[in-house]
């Protein structure tokens, strides 16, 4: 057998107990890992505990790949010590001194809290606790476990946390207490929690508070709720570093202030694209250690006026009449969106207009190459490269302007048209209105449905609920990666009010009594734009994407690789 060579001091290395079992435990602190695995008692000649467990460890380090599994071949457990949540001292059970501890002092403990994987990218929040009867190295591991907690920086220690007690389910208020106070209280962060008593209170707070005393924002509620903190922080941001968001050419300034989802929403479809499940517990622990995941934000204006902000859907059509249609019924809740859909499907309605945009010419995927955005993703990095290279030939002037050039338009009517700035994953449609949309590529997807038949457009919604069927399939869908995008509505409304013929006066009524009676078959003139579940007044809009304008506290949708599914519990 090669001599053992003296292993670097930073791997630790006990036999501890856990529960009845004793366990080889190791943290290996230069590879940032903490295992465990039950040792059974050796038969024949028997090698000293401390001497196996340490050529044991040292052979595990140096075997161990770049890819973690959560595993050990003889079913032990490997932490990466990133996604340990908080490390901390505990009371033994009585019941697990068994014989050896009752004449011996109290035992000494310490709880381990560490994110466990399970099914659809759900997180857990695990605890194990390692005893044993010698004071000074029980104080050693503890010590060695948070000097390596504390060197992760990316960690929040204080956030900022809005609650909307009023979306989704208005369980917003009880799901933060019981499912993410408790689990910041284990990690120590310290929240500053701000329940909403109106519409837009948390963007309004947003310009006062001292944005410095905190590590991140937490908003608890849909993608309204998340809208309104965009809002408050890019405004504020922009505000800061007075820069003029009304212009629509301008670049905006990045905010790294990351912000965290709680979902207590109606449709959730940020964090579900981002996290890849809506799950409190979930985006609490992602939150906890710390994640980062850039995120594009397109910029809607409509002349010099700064509308809104999207990080989601910008839907004209039927999202948009949708969404109006499901405002007054507020007190269904989430089903107030399926009501609404049914009757606008119903209703059939078709919209006239002139589409332009630029298409993403550098991008790097395109929308039906099946090419998902995951954690780390290639096509995010490669294309948020190629945009910074873009830009900083043209602040040089070293590019032709391009602004003006190759912008294609668009004429006819349409069922709905689409802009999404991610996949919009999200439980009604767990592949997204563009599965391969990405979360930071500096693009956004345009899906352009024009009119067609109520069974085509039907077979065209029920494939967003498919997961292997392709809803772009149809010679009716066209989709797009763009960069900017402009509307302009063949019934603008400045044509009615200016023109003073009847027709046109006429037309405005009739289309007034339509929509008191909807049960008229004639196209209602103008939809309205459907902005992240907001709608927007004008429908004349242009729109630009901002490239990774901001962060969350999430790492995109890890593969499922990953998962474990309920670990037996062995030790
Ligand atoms: C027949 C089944 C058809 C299923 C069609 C599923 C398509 C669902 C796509 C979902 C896109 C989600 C885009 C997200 C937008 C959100 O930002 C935004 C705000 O979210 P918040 O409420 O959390 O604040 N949400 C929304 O605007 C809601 C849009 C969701 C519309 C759902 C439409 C339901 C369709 C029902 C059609 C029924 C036809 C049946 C005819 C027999
Ligand atoms: N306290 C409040 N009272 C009334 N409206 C609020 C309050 N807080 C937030 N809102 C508004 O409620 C809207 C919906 O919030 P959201 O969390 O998205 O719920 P949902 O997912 O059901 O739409 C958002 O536009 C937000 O501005
Ligand atoms: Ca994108």
């Amino acid at each position: 057998m090669e001599p053992v060579q003296p292993l670097t001091p930073r791997v630790l290395c006990s036999v501890l107990s856990v529960k009845s079992h004793s366990c080889e435990v190791t943290l290996d602190s230069g590879r940032a890992l903490l295992s465990w695995k039950e040792v059974r008692p050796r038969r024949g000649r028997e090698r000293s505990r401390a001497g196996a467990c340490l050529a044991q460890a040292f052979q595990r380090v140096r075997g161990l790949t770049g890819t973690l599994t959560h595993r050990l071949p003889s079913a032990g457990h490997i932490v990466p010590v990133s996604e340990i949540v908080s490390v901390g001292e505990a009371d033994v059970d009585e019941k697990y001194y068994g014989m050896q501890w009752k004449h011996m002092c109290k035992p000494h403990a310490f709880t381990v809290h560490y994110v466990q994987r399970m099914k659809k990218h759900r997180w857990r929040c695990k605890a194990v606790t390692f005893w044993c009867s010698d004071e000074q190295l029980y104080c050693h591991w503890l010590q060695a476990l948070n000097d390596l907690l504390e060197q992760l920086a990316c960690r929040p220690k204080r956030l900022l946390v809005y609650i909307n007690p009023y979306g989704g389910k208005k369980k917003g208020r009880q799901i933060y207490e019981k499912k993410v106070a408790p689990l910041f209280c284990l990690a120590s962060i310290t929240a500053d929690v701000i329940v909403t008593e109106y519409a837009n209170h948390a963007r309004d707070n947003i310009y006062e508070v001292n944005l410095d005393k905190y590590d991140g924002i937490v908003c608890v509620g849909g993608d309204g709720m998340f809208s309104e903190v965009l809002h408050g922080l890019i405004g504020r941001i922009q505000k800061d570093s007075d820069v003029d968001h009304n212009n629509p050419k301008i670049p905006l300034s990045r905010c790294y202030m990351r912000i965290g989802i709680i979902p207590a929403g109606s449709t959730d479809c940020v964090c579900f694209a981002t996290v890849g499940i809506n799950d409190p517990v979930t985006s609490a622990l992602h939150i906890i250690l710390g994640d980062s995941q850039p995120l594009d934000v397109s910029a809607v204006h409509n002349k010099k006026t700064l509308l809104k902000y999207t990080v989601s859907l910008l839907g004209y059509g039927f999202y948009g009449d949708v969404l109006k249609g499901s405002e007054k019924n507020r007190w269904l809740g989430p089903a107030r969106y399926d009501f609404s859909g049914f009757k606008t499907f119903l209703s059939h309605r078709y919209y006239e207009g002139t589409v332009s945009f630029q298409p993403a010419k550098w991008a790097v995927g395109s929308p039906r190459d099946n090419v998902c955005c995951t954690a780390g993703c290639y096509i995010c990095r490669q294309s948020s490269k190629q945009l910074e290279e873009q830009q900083r030939a043209e602040t040089y002037g070293l590019q032709h302007n391009e602004q003006e050039e190759n912008w294609t338009t668009v004429k006819g009517k349409f069922m709905s048209i689409n802009i999404v700035v991610m996949s919009c994953a999200c439980p009604r449609s767990p592949k997204g209105l563009s599965p391969a949309a990405h979360l930071a590529d500096g693009t956004a997807d345009l899906i352009l449905v024009r009119k067609c038949s109520r069974l085509n457009f039907l077979r065209h919604l029920i494939r967003h609920t498919k997961s292997n069927s392709d809803q772009f399939d149809f010679p009716f869908v066209d989709v797009y990666r763009i960069k900017t995008f402009q509307f302009t509505p063949k019934h603008s409304e400045e044509d009615d009010s200016e023109s003073t013929d009847l027709g046109n006066i006429g037309k405005k009524n009739f289309a007034q009594i339509c929509t008191d009676h909807p049960t008229c078959g004639c196209s209602q003139l103008n939809s309205v734009w459907n902005c992240d579940g907001e709608t927007l007044e004008q429908t004349a809009i242009e729109m630009r994407v901002h490239c990774q304008l901001i962060r969350l506290f999430a790492r995109g949708i890890e593969d499922s690789h990953k998962e474990d599914d309920e670990m037996p519990s062995r030790v």
